[in-house]
């Protein structure tokens, strides 16, 4: 295992908040690892701690086995919530600009085709769409060739096809050999791109590991959903049954014999819906609270 990055009980306190609460993870060369949680959790504050940015107040972060020090910069990239464009700037001169900061550059032609730029370059950044200054703040992030790549809620206000696109912007990105340690609220985000989360909740890591895994280790097979008028008001539920927000749930390995128990029961299975556990299932069932407000 190749560990590029280490997080040992990462703490930090802003007066009046324990914002991280002793963190630890490490991130494996190659990979993309995502801090998963709600607004709040956590996750920024954590980011840019392992980004140099922020100094905690207690915990250690290796970067290669060693302390961070001044040429740790020259290794990462950057894409953070809220990057403030220089304004009166094209793309193509905004990108120019951040390239001359750094030693170490990437192949800028090459980068302004992978973040599909080429049309835009000379449009002033202040009349982008979101997916569009995305992509922009993405190649910013890799303009310095980086090994390791920091994105903090990438995809946070693109509509559904702008943050679909912008998922297999990243998995390009991945796929040229890049570690990429990404934050994100949206499960299907952590689902799709992440080779391993870790679920963030009140400053704290409370499950981490491979997605489907982490599921599969606390869940059946499956999720049946009914709402909860189509069970018979006077029969108890069926064991393990939940109700959940006008919905009763049943979690289950074999769907077949559930299907006859709910008909023989007299329930109503005209609107049922049968779905796989998620990351979703999961944060609620251990936090007891939903991961989007
Ligand atoms: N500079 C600061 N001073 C005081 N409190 C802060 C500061 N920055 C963050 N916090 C608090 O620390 C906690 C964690 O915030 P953080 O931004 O790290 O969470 P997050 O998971 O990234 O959420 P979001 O998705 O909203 O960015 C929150 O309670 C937040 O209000």
């Amino acid at each position: 295992m190749n560990i590029v990055l280490e997080a040992n009980a990462l703490v930090r306190i802003y007066p009046g908040v324990r914002a991280v609460d002793g963190i630890s993870f490490q991130v494996e060369s190659g990979e993309c690892f995502g801090l998963l949680g709600p607004n709040g959790a956590g996750k920024t504050t954590t980011l840019e701690m392992l980004e140099g940015i922020q100094t905690p107040t207690s915990g250690a972060i290796l970067y290669r086995g060693r302390p961070l020090d001044r040429t740790y910069a020259e290794s990462i990239g950057i894409q953070f919530q809220a990057t403030a464009l220089q304004e009166f700037q094209t793309v193509g001169e905004s990108l120019a600009m951040f390239a001359s900061l750094y030693r170490r550059r990437a192949d800028c032609a090459e980068l302004i085709r992978l973040c599909n730029l080429t049309e835009i370059l000379d449009r002033d950044t202040r009349k982008l769409s979101g997916g569009q200054r995305q992509r922009l703040l993405l190649a910013i992030a890799l303009v310095n060739d980086p090994d390791l790549v920091f994105l903090d809620e990438p995809t946070t206000g693109l509509d559904p096809q702008a943050r679909r696109n912008f998922w297999d912007l990243i998995e390009t990105v991945r796929g040229r050999g890049k570690t990429i340690l990404l934050t994100t609220h949206y499960m299907e985000e952590a689902e799709r791109l992440c080779d391993r989360v870790a679920i963030v909740d009140h400053g704290r890591i409370i499950a981490q590991g491979q997605p489907h895994r982490m599921v599969q280790a606390h869940f059946p097979a499956a999720v049946i959903r009914l709402p909860t008028t189509a069970w018979p008001a006077t029969r108890a539920l069926p064991p393990g049954g939940i109700r959940r927000n006008e919905r009763l749930e049943l979690y289950t390995d074999d769907v077949p014999a559930m299907l006859i128990q709910l008909e023989q029961s007299g329930a109503d299975l005209t609107q049922l819906r049968v779905a796989t556990p998620n990351l979703e299932d999961l944060f609620l069932k251990l936090t007891g609270h939903a991961l989007r407000s």
